[in-house]
C-alpha cells in the first residue's frame, strides 16, 4: 500500500508545561485540504510547525511519503512551502528583492516572473517600491506572491488570509482550490469560514484533541 504524502501519527505537543493536544492523527494525500481549527491558544500554529518539520513533538511523528522528517530534511525543504503568520518580509528591500530573496533557496527568479506574480497578487506597479512603506494588506499579498512563483506540492499557511480585502480573500481562496486540484495539497488554519473550496476539503478541529 502506498504512504500518504504527509501524516502525522499519535502526535502530541506540550509548551510551557502544558499539553495543547495528543493522540493526533492525519494523513494528505495529493489533492487535499485541510483547514486546522480551534480557539486561541489551542496549538494550531504549533501543529503547523509540527507538520513543516520546525518543531519537534512531545510524542508521535510526522512523516513524509511513510518515512520520518528525521533525515529528510532537504526533501521536506523541496515538497515544502511555509508562509508564517507573519508576512516574513524584510522592509527595506523592494517587493521584487524581498521574492527574489525568499524564492533563491528553492530557484533563482527572473524579474518577469516576479513581476507577473506580483501582479497576479494586484501589485503592479508596486515593484520597485520599499515593503515598508506599503499597507498590511500589500505586505501580506508579497508573502502571497510566493504561492505564483513557486511549485511545491505541499503549501503550509498559517492565517494567509489576515490583513486581505474581501477580493483577496476571494482570490486567494480560488487560487488554493486550484492547487488542490492540480494535485496539490493545503493545510491551513485561519478564523474565517472558506466560501471556494476543493471537494476535498476537511476540518480538523484542535479542541477534539485537547488533553
Ligand atoms: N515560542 C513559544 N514558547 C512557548 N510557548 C509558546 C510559544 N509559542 C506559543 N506558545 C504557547 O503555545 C500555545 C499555543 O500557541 P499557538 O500559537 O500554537 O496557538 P494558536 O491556536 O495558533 O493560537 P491563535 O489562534 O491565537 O493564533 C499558547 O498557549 C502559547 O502561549
Amino acid at each position: 500500500m502506498t504512504s500518504p504524502f504527509l501524516e502525522a501519527m499519535a502526535l502530541a505537543c506540550e509548551r510551557d508545561w502544558r499539553v495543547l493536544f495528543e493522540r493526533l492523527d492525519l494523513a494528505l494525500a495529493p489533492g487535499d485540504m485541510l483547514q486546522v481549527v480551534g480557539p486561541n491558544g489551542s496549538g494550531k500554529t504549533s501543529l503547523l510547525r509540527l507538520l513543516a518539520g520546525l518543531m519537534q513533538p512531545t510524542a508521535g511523528e510526522v512523516r513524509l511519503r511513510g518515512r520520518g522528517l528525521r533525515g529528510q530534511r532537504a526533501e521536506l525543504a523541496r515538497n515544502l512551502l511555509w508562509i508564517g503568520h507573519a508576512p516574513g518580509i524584510k522592509g527595506l528591500l523592494s517587493a521584487e528583492e524581498n521574492l527574489a530573496w525568499l524564492c533563491a533557496l528553492h530557484r533563482p527568479l527572473g524579474r518577469e516572473a516576479i513581476w507577473a506574480a506580483l501582479a497576479a497578487v494586484g501589485l503592479r506597479g508596486f515593484e520597485d517600491v520599499p515593503c515598508h512603506s506599503l499597507s498590511a494588506g500589500q505586505q501580506r499579498r508579497v508573502a502571497l506572491a510566493r504561492l505564483h512563483l513557486e511549485a511545491p506540492p505541499l503549501w503550509i499557511l498559517d492565517e494567509p488570509f489576515t490583513a486581505l480585502d474581501r477580493q483577496g480573500v476571494a482570490q486567494l481562496e480560488r487560487h488554493l482550490r486550484a492547487h488542490c486540484e492540480r494535485g496539490g495539497m493545503v493545510v491551513l488554519t485561519t478564523h474565517h469560514s472558506l466560501e471556494v473550496r476543493p471537494a476535498t476539503y476537511r476540518e480538523l478541529d484542535l479542541e477534539r484533541h485537547a488533553a
